[in-house]
């Protein structure tokens, strides 16, 4: 059977391609950036007053003098004012250029102004001796005109849309999202608003791959199918034709309506693989079209569902929109662990972050894949590899964390 390194790689080497848009600077948040993103300007743009006080000569406060005749007020969003003559000074606001001929700042608070007079009364600030340059944002300092701010494949949030907006990109161009639609498919599988039957269930696996998708900025579309293959076929022949991506939940294993594989390679998806050596998600089914749509079809037992989310489909997505793979995340075993079977294992944990800088992983066996109460508790899965079954207290692995 196929190892959980090889089945990665399969799912990575068949990425999405997906084309690029321009949206609204706003609407551009959460979303992977597809163009450099330049300074138009110096950062900052000018000699930028950094506190509000007046500006002087540092030459005349060298040569004892205290007293300066302020002979007006620089404020933000005023052209540059000129300091003429020696032993003057202009009041000056933060974010104003500095007066040509100015070169220090010296805060009110540690000033008086009296009669159009400005003294110099406190000479050690909390910032140390007044100083040459003090309280000046020098041009240019942080970046010049011309750097590449932010590159192809950043992803968008707060501080970027800041400095987008900043170099005035009122719009941006960024990777169109894919259309994905979720599909769970089961005849005891009954709508959220019902009250199920004895031997039916509420879905929630849909729900949660939804939930997961967001954290990407994709909104798919949910669906419902039963267990019958007419239906099976028809629904995902359909859904086929109108979206980038299909991820089905359930029906992929050896049960007697299992029919989502054979369904699959019917309509033309060419699977890449069914099964991988790991508990749990062991069926999980992997295919793409010819037409180059994807479909991840997920072993049904809600924790097999959540593992694979987290271990293939979020990684996949997140490749193909144009982001780097997630850093990866380890931790250290807080208690020991046994798992006999020669194959991966994904074990539920619990994260501390410790005093010491560790992060140690609590296990949370639970009662198996379909304990999905059991990952209320948990901040992820770690991965334990196969040929070996004792893991000791200490042993760090990598750890798949979930969204909380
Ligand atoms: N003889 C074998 N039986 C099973 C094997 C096997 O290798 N040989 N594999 C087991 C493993 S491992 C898993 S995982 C499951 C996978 O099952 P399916 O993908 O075929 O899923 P279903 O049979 O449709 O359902 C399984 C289970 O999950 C519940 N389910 C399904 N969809 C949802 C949903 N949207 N929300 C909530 N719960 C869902 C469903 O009711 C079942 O209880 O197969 C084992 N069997
Ligand atoms: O892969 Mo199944 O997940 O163990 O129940
Ligand atoms: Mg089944």
């Amino acid at each position: 059977m196929l190892s959980v390194s090889d089945a990665f790689s399969i799912t990575q080497q068949q990425l999405l391609s997906l084309p690029t848009e321009t949206v609204s600077l706003l609407d551009a948040n959460g979303r992977v950036l597809r163009e450099a993103i330049r300074a138009d300007r110096d950062f900052p743009p000018f000699n930028r007053v950094a506190m509000d006080g007046i500006a002087i000569r540092f030459a005349d406060y060298a040569a004892g003098q205290r007293t300066f005749r302020v002979i007006g007020i620089q404020r933000a969003g005023q052209p540059q004012q000129t300091l003429q003559d020696a032993g003057t000074c202009l009041e000056v606001m933060t974010g104003a250029m500095l007066p040509i001929g100015a070169d220090t700042i010296a805060r009110y608070e540690e000033i008086r102004i009296v009669d159009g007079q400005a003294s110099i009364v406190v000479e050690n600030t909390p910032f140390g001796p007044i100083q040459m340059g003090m309280h000046i944002h020098p041009q240019a300092t942080d970046r010049r005109a011309g750097d590449e701010l932010m590159s192809v494949g950043t992803r968008l949030g707060p501080s970027e849309l800041a400095v987008a907006a900043s170099v005035g990109q009122s719009t941006l161009l960024v990777t169109a999202l894919p259309r994905v639609a979720l599909v769970s498919t089961g005849d005891e599988l009954v709508d959220v608003a019902s009250t199920p039957l004895p031997y039916q269930i509420r879905r929630s696996n849909t729900y949660m791959l939804q939930t997961a998708l967001v954290s990407l900025g994709i909104q798919a579309t949910l669906h419902h199918i039963v267990d019958d293959e007419e239906q099976l076929e028809k629904g995902l022949e359909d859904l086929l034709a109108t979206n980038d991506m299909l991820i089905l939940s359930g029906g992929v294993s050896a049960g007697k309506a299992d029919f989502v594989p054979d369904t699959l390679e019917k309509l033309g998806v060419q699977k890449h693989f069914h099964k991988i050596d790991q508990r749990p998600g062991k069926p999980l089914w992997f295919g793409t079209s010819p037409s180059g749509k994807t479909v991840f079809a997920l072993p049904g037992n809600p924790v097999s569902t959540v593992l694979c989310a987290y271990r293939y489909v979020l990684p996949y997505l997140r490749v193909s929109l144009g982001l780097a793979p997630a850093p990866i995340r380890y931790a250290q075993l807080a208690e020991s662990v046994t798992f006999k079977p020669n194959m991966t294992y994904f074990l539920p944990v619990r994260l501390t972050s410790e005093m010491d800088g560790r992060t140690l992983a609590h296990p949370l066996p639970g009662s198996g894949s379909a304990d999905f109460a059991n990952l209320l508790a948990a901040d992820g899965f770690m991965e334990f590899p196969p040929n070996q079954s004792d893991f000791g207290v200490g042993d760090s692995f990598q750890v798949w964390e979930t969204i909380r």
